[in-house]
Parts: C-alpha cells; structure tokens; sequence
C-alpha cells in the first residue's frame, strides 16, 4: 500500500507513468546546472532523448525496507517546492555524461559503475541521492545490502568507502562539472548494520579554482549515531580523460 503509494506518487511527480525508465530530466530540473560544459555540442532534445531507454536504479524496488521508503518519501517531499532535486542513476558511467549517454560503443556495454554491478536487488548497494543547490549538498539515503559485508553484520569499511566517495564525488561533479576523487580521510566511528539505512550527507565547504573541498557524515536516520566523518578533496578535472 504504502510502497504502491509511493511509487505513484513519484511517477505523477514526474509526470509519466514511465518514469522508472526516464525520469532525469525532471529530477534534475536544469541540467546545464548539473554539467556546466559540453551541453552545447549536441542539441539539448538529443540528450535528453538518449536517456529514455536508460533504467533509473535510484527508484524504490522491493528491497526497501520501510526506514528507505520513509525517507525517500521524505525527499521527495522536499523535491516539490525545488529545494532538493533528486538525482537519477544508472548502471554504467557512462550514461552519466551528457554527451555520451547512452552511448553503444562496445568498450562501454561491458563496464558498470561499481556501485550498480550487483544485478540482484537489495544484495549490494541500494541508494539514491538528493542535492540541494543552495546548500551545495548531497545527501544520499543509503540501504547496504548482505554482499556488503565486513564484519560479520555489519558493512564493510570498503563499501563505506565507496558510497562516500560516490556522494562526494556526485555533490562535486555537480557544483564543478568535472570531477575526480584526489583525496578521501575517513573516520570510522560506529559499524553500520547490514539492512540498516543511513544518511550519507556530503558538502561542498570550498572551492580554489580546480580544488572542490568536501566534508561528509554518515549517520543513521535519528540523526544519534555518527556511523563516519570524512573530509575529501575533488579536482574537477580528469573525469573525461
Ligand atoms: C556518477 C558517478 C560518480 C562517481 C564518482 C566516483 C569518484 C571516484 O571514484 S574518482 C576515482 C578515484 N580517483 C582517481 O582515480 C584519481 C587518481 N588521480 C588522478 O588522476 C590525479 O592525481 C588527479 C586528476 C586527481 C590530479 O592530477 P592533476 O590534475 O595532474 O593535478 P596536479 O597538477 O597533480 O595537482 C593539482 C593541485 O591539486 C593538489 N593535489 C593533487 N592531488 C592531491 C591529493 N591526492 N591530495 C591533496 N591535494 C592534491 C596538488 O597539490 C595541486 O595543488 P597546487 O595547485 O596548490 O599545487
């Protein structure tokens, strides 16, 4: 009920009732936001045309637990009056840049971005990510799934590692346009509970010409147990090389 509900509330939000399967350019509202280059090169319906066939895995599936629901529910929420947009992703990187989405090249079908190459839902990372503009802030809602395993339970530190990188780099290739992790310090404060849901909550806290700081924190959704802090640093360069 709950569940249905929502996922219909977010295909009315998006307007299509196929929006499982294209909803970027709604939720990223402006993309030249997003990308603050190479949007001139090919028209702006070509690109969007290219992400209709792309499958959007930062969608509610059936491995949501009720916490995950609840706060995308909450996002969502947050989307309406522009304050938060929610950010699409898909299985392979490449269909993250404008430009190249969608893109047949034959290099390109055998890759996935790390955080997608598990096909099974729910067993390896279940997330999806919001930015707030104004704050330069992306937030991630974060579900580990049993192949994440480190200690027995709980997450590995490397899979924390890997969505906090994620987040920082997203929220930085965002502000920058371009983006390539130079520097991640993390702190591991408390383990996370495999099945748990967590807030990983990254920031832009300077930028000096190329160099993107960033902090981040990983807490559980009552906000009382600090799972991990980091500090991180982006070059927004590289991402195309
Ligand atoms: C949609 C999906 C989003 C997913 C996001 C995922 C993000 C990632 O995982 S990225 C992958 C992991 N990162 C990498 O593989 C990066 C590997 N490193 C590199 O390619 C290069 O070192 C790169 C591009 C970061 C920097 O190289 P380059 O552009 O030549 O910079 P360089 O000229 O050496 O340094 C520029 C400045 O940055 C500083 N800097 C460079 N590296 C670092 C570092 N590791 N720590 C701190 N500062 C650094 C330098 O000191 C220099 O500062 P200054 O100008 O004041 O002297």
């Amino acid at each position: 009920g709950m569940r249905r509900g929502l996922v219909g509330a977010q295909a009315r939000l998006a307007g299509d009732k196929k929006s499982r399967m294209r909803a970027p350019c709604t939720a990223l509202g402006a993309p030249s936001l997003i990308f603050l280059h190479g949007i001139s090169t090919i028209s702006f319906q070509t690109w969007l045309s290219q992400f209709k066939q792309l499958k959007d895995y930062a969608l509610p599936n059936s491995s949501w637990s009720q916490g995950m629901m609840d706060l995308y529910s909450k996002f969502l929420e947050m989307c309406k009056d522009g304050t938060w947009k929610r950010i699409p992703s898909y299985n392979r990187t490449v269909d993250h840049i404008p430009g190249k989405a969608g893109s047949n090249e034959k290099e390109q079908k055998k890759t996935r971005l790390f955080l997608r190459s598990m096909d099974a839902e729910g067993v390896g990372f279940e997330y999806a990510m919001f930015f707030n503009p104004s704050e330069k802030r992306m937030v991630c809602l974060f579900q580990p799934g049993p192949y994440l395993e480190g200690p027995p339970g709980f997450a590995h530190g490397g899979s924390t590692a890997a969505i906090i990188d994620s987040t920082v780099g997203s929220c930085a290739l965002v502000v920058a346009g371009r983006a390539m992790t130079a520097n991640l310090s993390i702190n591991y404060r408390s383990p996370i509970p495999l099945g748990s849901v967590v807030l990983v909550d990254s920031k832009v806290d300077q930028v000096e010409e190329r160099k993107v700081f960033l902090s981040c924190e990983v807490r559980s959704i009552d906000g009382q147990t600090l799972h991990a802090e980091a500090t991180g640093k982006d070059l927004a360069a590289g991402f195309h090389r």
